[in-house]
């Protein structure tokens, strides 16, 4: 994995544009993410937003433009390679194993190489299980080891997936949504994360609890017809009439 200076972007998206049967859900997009900061991108329904992760994380390819990620170009590599770069996204649905226990949920997430052989090989080690009870206190969830995943709160199954991503220590963390339906308790200890996450790793969120945002955002994108309308702190982009008159005003 390729070392960031400091003084540059982890994250530098530039011109990026897709059409989808000619309408541009993003329009000529750049923005830039500093290591270790917490941006938060919001924006009306349909602005672009979703679209943007899916292009960054390879599932969506986009038609023009860049997108470097710590001197990689990931506009030219396949979703697993941009995994591998040290990109991880999170879905607004979590997608935990049911079935399977908090540890074993962790377990599996364990990057334990790419072959066959090394899955084989893979034996539950010291390692693997440092790594899963550090992750299971970070995401609040050490005494729940043992419990089956089916029988989570809805929020503490949200920790749980970040903690999927945590484990393969990624640069980079993508959360679409993440405090959707959960209590005002949750979101206050998600916000306590996302902070702690912070301290390794850089997070891209998209969110519309602006309360939530205003509590983690270290600076915010407004979206708007896959353009950005405002950027800033929370407080710039909230007294922005242009942010006002699209979004904060409905
Ligand atoms: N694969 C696709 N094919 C065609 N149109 C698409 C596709 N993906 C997204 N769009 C369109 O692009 C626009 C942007 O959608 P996107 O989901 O990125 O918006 P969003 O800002 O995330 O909205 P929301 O807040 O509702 O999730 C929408 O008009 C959507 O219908």
């Amino acid at each position: 994995m390729n070392t960031v200076n400091s003084k540059d972007f982890l994250l530098a998206v530039e011109g990026l544009t897709v059409s989808f049967d000619g309408f541009k859900a993003v329009d000529d997009l750049s923005f830039y993410l500093d290591p270790r900061e917490i941006r938060v991108i919001i924006g009306p329904n349909g602005a672009g937003k979703t679209t943007v992760l899916d292009l960054i994380c390879g599932k969506t390819r986009a038609t023009s433009g860049s997108i470097r990620f710590a001197g990689k170009e990931l506009t030219r590599l396949k979703e697993h390679q941009i995994v591998h770069a040290g990109v991880g996204r999170k879905f607004q649905t979590p997608s935990v194993f049911e079935d399977l226990t908090v540890f074993e949920n962790l377990e599996v997430s364990y990057p334990r190489g790419h072959s066959v052989m090394g899955a084989l090989a893979f034996r539950r080690d010291a390692a693997v299980v440092e790594a899963v009870e550090s992750v299971a206190e970070t995401i609040f969830l050490k005494d729940q080891l043992d419990r089956p995943a089916a029988l989570l709160s809805h929020g503490q199954k949200q920790w749980l997936e970040i903690g999927m991503l945590l484990i393969q220590k990624p640069d980079l963390l993508m959360l679409d949504e993440p405090v959707a339906g959960m209590s005002v308790t949750e979101r206050k200890k998600t916000a306590e994360l996302l902070k702690v996450i912070t301290e390794n790793h850089t997070v891209l969120v998209i969110e519309h609890d602006m309360q939530f945002v205003g509590d983690i955002a270290d600076r915010v994108t407004v979206m708007h017809q896959g353009k950005v309308l405002s950027e800033g702190s929370i407080e710039h982009v909230k007294s922005d009439p242009k942010v006002i008159e699209v979004y904060l005003g409905h």
